[in-house]
């Protein structure tokens, strides 16, 4: 009889945040409930003072969302510890990892980047398991030079195989599927290229708002805190060259390749990025505040909370196609999606009539894993009218949250739905001529009202 593998110890620094509540905690009840024979632990550490029993209770409840019957996950919660501990004390960070045992421990690090970075400072003198793997939250460092420091640091206290840098977007089923679809359909693999595509829009439009996030999203903004990261991991799956397997080695190459042919478009961010900022406005019932009167935010700063920039690959695939990634916050129409505009017909016999565009469209729902694709066909009644039509297929919903996947691919030690050391630095060198531009001001600062579509003139909602 084969032995089970060792139980993993999942140790959560910062487990007294948002992101542990809200996100971390329910992905993992949902592998737990999808896969029951893992044999997970978990320990939280944070400076909050909690007991044991709050800390059962915090995780329960974040259970709850994935197993209202709290039922399944019982043992585990049982199971869990909280330590209330500095991790940037060198004893107690010492005292906290020693206290998980010697069987394979990942290390999540729900943690600002520059705790993250003095954490593994000491990690470096600290006694680690045999199997240890450091999961690192986004963002990954605050710009370039901090993305390599950190990288070099990483790569003092483990090898770059056990570090696993989340970008939960990777665990999408949604997002997932550009791979299969795309490889999978004779009809669309021969079609992926400038040749056959005119121009990309990757979208992320949310009808949120700071939903008190701004001690994090004011220094951030839209750029940092969606394009430089989520939406250029879409880009460049989106983007890659032709893969024989989905080993992670393969797609990273891949996927690294393409961030690499990326810059902004006519390497001017002048005229390739639009920033904005929200206005007071109304969301629904909510009332939404001028985005410098939210609490929490320092208007010097400056912070944008739309952002637009059109990118180019320049490689033999994709030079001349440019590719439009945006994302905002108190958006009247929410918009996530990848909308491929394909290029016109080389000529439509003269007598057709109506459809004034018949470029056919295909549209990614990042959401809801829907794919529609948009014809030109015969209108109703008239054999020679066109008009537009979507086809439209629906993704079955996953079995697993967004950070379920990451983490069953971390628990696994299997790299592919993270992000590797040089292409999170890649990520970095595409947007920097935008921060740069934007800290200089050579970029005007937009408004829009709270629930509108974007200020006038830009790419419609
Ligand atoms: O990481 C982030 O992602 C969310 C959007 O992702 P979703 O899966 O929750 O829709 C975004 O709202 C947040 O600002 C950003 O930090």
């Amino acid at each position: 009889m084969a032995t089970p593998p060792p139980r993993t110890t999942v140790l959560i620094l910062g487990a007294g945040g948002d992101l542990t509540h809200r996100l971390l905690l329910p992905g993992l009840a949902s592998l737990l409930v999808a896969e029951p024979s893992r044999d997970v632990r978990v320990v939280g550490a944070d400076r909050t003072e909690l007991t044991q029993a709050q800390w059962q209770d915090r995780v329960s409840d974040a259970f709850a969302t994935v197993d209202p019957t709290a039922t399944l996950l019982s043992a585990v919660v049982k199971d869990t510890a909280y330590l209330t501990t500095d991790v940037l004390d060198p004893d107690g960070l010492g005292e906290l990892v020693a206290s998980c045992g010697d069987g394979p421990l990942v290390i999540f690090f729900a943690l600002p980047p520059h705790i993250s970075m003095k954490v593994c400072e000491l990690l470096r003198d600290i006694h680690l398991p045999e199997v240890t793997r450091l999961a690192l939250e986004k963002p990954f460092g605050t710009d370039r030079a901090s993305a390599a420091a950190f990288n070099t640091l990483l790569h003092q206290v483990v090898d770059e195989d056990q570090v696993f840098r989340i970008d939960h977007f990777l665990g999408q089923a949604a997002v997932l599927n550009l791979i299969g679809l795309r490889f999978a359909n004779r009809l669309l693999q021969p079609v992926w290229s400038s040749e056959h595509i005119e121009r990309v829009e990757i979208v992320y439009d949310e009808d949120l708002t700071l939903e008190g996030r701004a001690g994090y999203y004011d220094h951030a903004g839209a750029l940092r805190d969606m394009i430089q990261s989520h939406l250029l991991q879409v880009l460049a799956l989106f983007a890659l060259e032709s893969i024989a397997t989905l080993d992670a080695r393969e797609l990273r190459d891949q996927k690294t390749q393409v961030l690499r042919a990326t810059t902004v478009w006519g390497g001017s961010p002048e005229r390739s990025s639009r920033r904005a900022r929200y206005t007071s406005g109304a969301l629904g019932r909510r009332t939404i505040p001028d985005y410098v009167h939210e609490e929490g935010v320092d208007p010097a700063r400056g912070t944008e909370t739309l952002a637009e920039v059109t990118l180019a690959v320049e490689n033999n695939r994709w030079a001349g196609v440019p590719f439009l990634l945006r994302s905002g916050k108190s958006l009247g129409i929410p918009r996530k999606d990848v909308v491929v505009h394909f290029r016109d017909v080389a000529h439509l016999p003269a007598g057709f009539t109506g459809a004034g565009s018949h470029t056919d469209r295909l549209v990614l729902d990042l959401k809801t894993g829907a794919v529609s694709l948009t014809l030109t066909m015969n209108a109703e009644g008239d054999p020679f009218d066109l008009e537009q039509k979507a086809l439209t297929a629906t993704l079955a919903p996953a079995d697993l949250l967004p950070y379920g996947e990451v983490l069953a691919h971390i628990l696994d030690g299997d790299q592919l739905l993270t992000v590797r050391g040089d292409a999170a630095e890649e990520c970095w060198r595409i947007v920097e001529p935008v921060l740069r531009a934007w800290a200089e001001g050579t970029v005007p600062m937009e408004t829009y009202a709270a629930g509108s579509a974007g200020p006038d003139g830009w790419l419609p909602g």
